[in-house]
């Protein structure tokens, strides 16, 4: 069995699909091509990390699966339907929480719900569970302000979660946090995705951390922003640690690792 080769097929009914996508931005007389040409597809239930250089564009494919941007080519599915603006179905979490400092951790949490008025009975007991689920249940309670910041950006993936969108879009989410929490929040959202596989599209700079989590990396070049290298990356889920001191784990790694020494990224 091969365990990371550049896949042709996807194996699973196709939850995100983009086809020949292209972004251009207008500013002050001046155009910037983000993307173009981007095509991929993620496979319901499957993690996808995003690599790539800095202002390739990975933020702009994210705000284009989430319906917030139109593309300027090309088109996106979600969930086999074409996308025409924002939509419900998604949990987005950013690099730096977004919790309101006003409200504690649970109503932090509540919100989304709240928002979409929906029954406040249900929506607190999944929020009860899933703060038990990250460890947090002691804190609900409690402020932002007298959190970690892993322990925010955990209530911040809870409240993503709290409306059971089938898609959770990620930018960055461990970016800002030490390499120890960093590792620790890994195998938490691990776990988390791995008991109810959402569609999960995840971005990061961190080779280890795509290949560790992902069923499939996709990597960008520099901008404008395509897709130069696709791996599927075939280790049992849920994973664990030990994944990284096997010798295909690093074998991945470094083979990526060469494809952006190629693109003159490294
Ligand atoms: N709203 C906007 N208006 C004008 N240009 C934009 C806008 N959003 C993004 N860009 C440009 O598009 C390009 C891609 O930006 P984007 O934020 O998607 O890259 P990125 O890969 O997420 O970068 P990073 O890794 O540094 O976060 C950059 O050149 C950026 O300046």
């Amino acid at each position: 069995m091969t365990h990371a080769k550049e896949a042709s097929t996807t194996p699973r009914g196709t939850a995100i699909s983009i086809r020949d996508v292209g972004m251009e931005f207008s500013r002050r007389g001046q155009s910037v091509t983000a993307l173009d040409g981007v095509s991929l597809d993620i496979a319901a239930g499957t993690f996808c990390s995003v690599l790539g250089p800095s202002g390739c564009g990975k933020s702009t494919l994210l705000s284009l699966i989430s319906g917030l941007a139109r593309p300027t080519r090309g088109e996106v599915r979600v969930g086999g339907r074409p996308l025409a603006g924002p939509y419900h179905d998604v949990g987005i979490v950013f690099q730096s929480d977004v919790l309101l400092p006003w409200m504690t951790i649970l109503d932090n949490i509540l919100l989304p719900a709240r928002v979409k008025k929906q029954d406040m009975g249900a929506a607190r007991a999944r929020g009860l569970r899933l703060l038990e689920n990250v460890g947090l249940i002691d804190f609900r309670d409690h402020y932002p302000s007298e959190l970690s910041g892993g322990m925010r950006q955990r209530a911040s993936i809870c409240r993503a979660l709290l409306t059971e969108p089938s898609v959770l879009l990620m930018d960055e989410p461990f970016g800002a946090l030490d390499a120890l929490t960093r590792e620790k929040m890994q195998l938490d959202l691990n776990r988390i995705w791995a008991e109810d596989a959402k569609t999960v599209m995840f971005i990061t700079h961190d080779i280890e951390e795509a290949v560790a989590l992902a069923d499939q990396v996709i990597v960008m070049g520099p901008r404008p922003g395509k897709v130069i290298r696709r791996y599927e990356i075939d280790f049992a889920q849920p994973r664990t640690l030990g994944i990284r001191r096997e010798p295909r784990f690093q074998d991945i790694v470094d083979d990526i690792r060469n494809v952006f020494h190629s693109a003159g990224v490294l």
